[in-house]
């Protein structure tokens, strides 16, 4: 972070201690506490639900800090996962200090940390979600030499009352302004809250589903992620999902990630973006093209997609989004700047050209470097995912691209360059394999391809068994076509999933 970066900072500790988060250590939050006045720690961790559980602590003293700062607490793991059984229950859980921020919620000045599960021998929890990132990221460089950098693209609908003005066009709020867009104010506060809790947004904007029903309007937004190493990235996202529901519970307003809320409107999907770095540079782009690195990465993804919905794609909804004419993915492939496709590639800022000072005659031509630009987009996943298995899964992927003898074939082969949903295209997408269509469905993926998932040691196989059974519970193998055009039972399953992951 160069102190460009540092002078506009939202996250007030960073500015306050004029470091990046990434360089925080234990006595920079003690001087932080004491200086500004904080009453209480928050250690907070995903469970098996995907959520993130929260422990309070009040500030005693600044001996009691710095216990807890050091040894972390005792919690019960076997009511935060299903895997870990109530004899043997007892885990650590103990604070990531570079995610340290300030509760923006809180009544009391408190500071918030992700904290990491360990073992009884104090070892990290072989099957924790976060620690099979880490796992799968150091896999990563090992194989690759590089670095695995994510972004994920947060999409959810808001319920407001109809008052029935300024309606707004059903299925075309595709960036929509105020006010025909109602949750405008709702969004930006939520940008706000996230910037200040160290969360690198790119963007946030209206997205296409817009209806009324019942009256109420359901209005679709996305809140988008800029590319960071892919720990911070599943951190960054974890704590924005959270930020979004109290922000929603402090307006009085519902807020949702499900995957599907009502058939024939646009689903709600959580796009992850991939970049590899290598010494700080961009690998994807060679010569203004894809570079054969990312055509690997692809493949990888290719091979293995059907198998990466168990991580991505968690409860039974999940598969009513997964339908032609939706923006979502149903088929393994790839394109550019396609949204037909599981995989797209999209612009990039390639071309070379000072747009800025065509754009703004008074600008004098510049060279802008835009080579950290250019990602890949999975589009199969959604909100009920676990976000730390979804992005260790994806860089499991990429990285077995790399160790396919035929990476650059089997990439030559899934690429499509029209809309795979148009009628007069349906005899070549015949020939591309198809995405699970339920849970038991991915499991059945998963378990055929759980070898890739736990080579290198990323996966445990234990972890790999608790997510099949998971996702085999749903007993959903042909429910998409057991309720079709059945509202009232598409309704109660969306009731019970509403507020997945
Ligand atoms: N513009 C978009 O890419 C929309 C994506 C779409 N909402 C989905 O379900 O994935």
């Amino acid at each position: 972070m160069n102190s460009d970066e540092l002078l506009l900072n939202a996250n007030e500790m960073v500015a306050y201690l004029q470091k990046p988060a990434s360089e925080f250590t234990k006595a920079d939050i003690i001087n932080f506490i004491r200086h500004n006045d904080i009453r209480m720690v928050n250690f907070m961790y995903p469970a098996g639900d995907g959520k993130l559980k929260t422990l309070n602590f009040v500030i005693n003293n600044l001996n009691y800090l710095e216990t807890i700062l050091t040894c972390g607490e005792r919690v019960d793991g076997s009511s935060l996962f299903s895997f870990i059984s109530a004899g043997s229950s007892d885990l650590y859980v103990v604070p990531r200090f570079r995610t340290a921020f300030i509760d923006p919620f809180a009544e009391v000045p408190t500071i918030c940390m992700l904290a990491s599960f360990f073992d009884k021998d104090g070892r990290p929890l072989e099957s924790s979600p976060e620690h099979t990132l880490a796992k799968a990221t150091r896999a990563f460089t090992e194989v690759t030499g590089m670095e695995f950098h994510t972004m994920g693209e947060l999409e959810y609908y808001v319920m407001i009352p109809d008052d029935g003005t300024f309606p707004a066009v059903d299925q075309r709020g595709y960036h929509e302004s105020s006010p025909f867009a109602k949750t405008t104010a709702f969004r930006t506060k939520c940008m706000d809250y996230i910037a200040r809790t160290g969360g690198q947004i790119k963007y946030g904007h209206s997205e296409v589903g817009n209806f009324q029903q019942d009256g109420y309007i359901y209005e679709q937004g996305e809140i988008e992620f800029l590319p960071v190493d892919a720990q911070t990235s599943a951190d960054q996202l974890m704590i924005a999902k959270w930020v979004i529901r109290n922000v929603a519970a402090e307006m009085g307003l519902n807020v949702t990630f499900a995957p599907k809320i009502t058939t024939g409107k646009a689903g709600s999907g959580l796009h992850i973006h991939m970049r590899i770095m290598k010494d700080g540079k961009n690998m994807m782009i060679r010569d203004g093209r894809l570079s054969p690195e990312a055509c690997t990465m692809i493949a990888g993804m290719m091979d293995v997609a059907p198998a990466i919905t168990a991580f991505g794609n968690k409860t039974p909804t999940s598969y009513f989004r997964l339908v032609p004419h939706q923006e979502a993915p149903t088929n393994v492939c790839w394109g550019d700047c396609n949204r037909s496709v599981l995989v797209r590639v999209p612009l990039g800022w390639t071309s070379n050209r000072d747009m800025c000072s065509m754009a703004n005659p008074l600008e004098a031509e510049k060279h802008f470097d835009t080579s950290l630009k250019q990602t890949v987009e999975m589009r199969s996943p959604d909100g009920s995912a676990d976000i730390y298995q979804l992005i260790a899964g994806l860089c499991v992927a990429c990285r077995h691209g790399f160790e396919m003898p035929d990476a650059l074939q089997v990439a030559e082969k899934t690429y499509v360059n029209y809309n795979i949903h148009d009628a007069e295209n349906a005899d070549r997408v015949g020939a591309l394999a198809q995405l699970p269509d339920s849970c038991e469905a991915s499991a059945d993926c998963l378990e055929k391809q759980r070898a890739v998932f736990e080579q290198h040691g990323v996966f445990s196989p234990a972890m790999i068994d608790g997510i099949e059974a998971q996702l085999r519970g749903f007993a959903d193998r042909t429910l998409r076509s057991d309720i079709a055009g059945n509202d009232q039972e598409m309704e109660k399953l969306v009731k019970t999933f509403f507020h997945c992951g």
